[in-house]
Formats: structure tokens, C-alpha cells, sequence
């Protein structure tokens, strides 16, 4: 079972993705196991780009994500991991597939509604940095018609 850190942007807040974006997660079968509305100020959001510090965009990055309220979560499943690109779409939008996140509701790479952790040691990372009060420890009662075998 992998766990991934999905972010919907302030983009994404204000423009009321919030249900539609977390009922993708949910009708997929993945599992809901961290989630909270918060702001964040710069340092926070310079850390959680830090590999990004030295590119040109950074500053605009960071001022658009302290912008406002974002949601933060834990989503857990089966390869959730590189699944979450599927459901969510490349970063640029104009490269992003109809029926993706991006796809459907994205134009500018610099608005593009939501992060997802690209590997699972950044999953890893990210979801440390977020979450430091920990997650959630439940089991969905819905995992035997989901997966065909059992899972820890
Ligand atoms: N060329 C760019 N101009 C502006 N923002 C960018 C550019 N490339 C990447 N980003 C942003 O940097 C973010 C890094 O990962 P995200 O998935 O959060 O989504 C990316 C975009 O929001």
C-alpha cells in the first residue's frame, strides 16, 4: 500500500474544485487518511518547494500558494503513487489529457489547481511536513470490492 500528499491549490478553493476534486480520489477507491484547510505562510511553502528554490518561477510559486486557504491530504491505495499523475494530468495543463484534473479545469501551468507528490520517498516527505500531528488509522470497510486480495 503506498500513501501520496495531494494538495488542492488556492486556485482550486476558490474556484469550489474542493468536492468535485476529492470525489476523483474517492470514486477511484483510494482511501481518504489525512485532510485539512489551512494557509500557509512563506517559509512553510519555501520548504515544501525547496528543490524548486533556484528556478525563475519560484518566487511567483510561493506567493500563489500563500495566497490563500489550500486543502492538504493523505490519499493511500494500491500504486497511488504514480496512478495520482492519471487522475490528476501533466503539469502544464495545455499538456494535460481531457478527463484529467488539469485537463478539465486548467489553462496556466502557474494556476493548475493541485499537487501531488511525485515519488514515493517525496510522498514520504511531504506528508512528514503537513501532517506532523500524523494521520488518520482507519480501514475502509469497502476494501473487499475493491481489491481482490487482502491486503496489510
Ligand atoms: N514554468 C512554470 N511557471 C510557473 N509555475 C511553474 C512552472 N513550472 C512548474 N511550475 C509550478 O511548480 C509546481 C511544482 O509542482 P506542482 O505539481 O505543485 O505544480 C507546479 C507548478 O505549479
Amino acid at each position: 500500500m503506498e500513501q501520496t500528499f495531494i494538495m488542492i491549490k488556492p486556485d482550486g478553493v476558490q474556484r469550489g474544485l474542493v468536492g468535485e476534486i476529492i470525489g476523483r480520489f474517492e470514486k477511484k477507491g483510494f482511501t481518504l487518511k489525512g485532510l485539512k484547510l489551512i494557509t500557509v505562510d512563506r517559509p512553510f511553502a519555501e520548504k515544501h518547494y525547496a528543490d524548486l528554490s533556484a528556478k525563475p518561477f519560484f518566487n511567483g510559486l510561493v506567493e500563489y500558494i500563500i495566497s490563500g486557504p489550500v486543502v492538504a491530504m493523505v490519499w493511500e491505495g494500491k500504486n497511488v503513487v504514480t496512478t495520482r499523475r492519471k487522475i490528476i494530468g501533466a503539469a502544464n495543463p495545455a499538456e494535460s489529457a481531457p478527463g484529467t484534473i488539469r485537463g478539465d479545469y486548467a489553462i496556466d501551468i502557474g494556476r493548475n489547481v493541485i499537487h501531488s507528490s511525485d515519488a514515493v520517498e517525496s510522498a514520504r516527505k511531504e506528508i512528514a511536513l503537513w501532517f506532523p500531528e500524523g494521520i488518520a488509522e482507519w480501514r475502509s470497510s469497502l476494501h473487499p470490492w475493491i481489491y481482490e486480495f487482502s491486503l496489510p
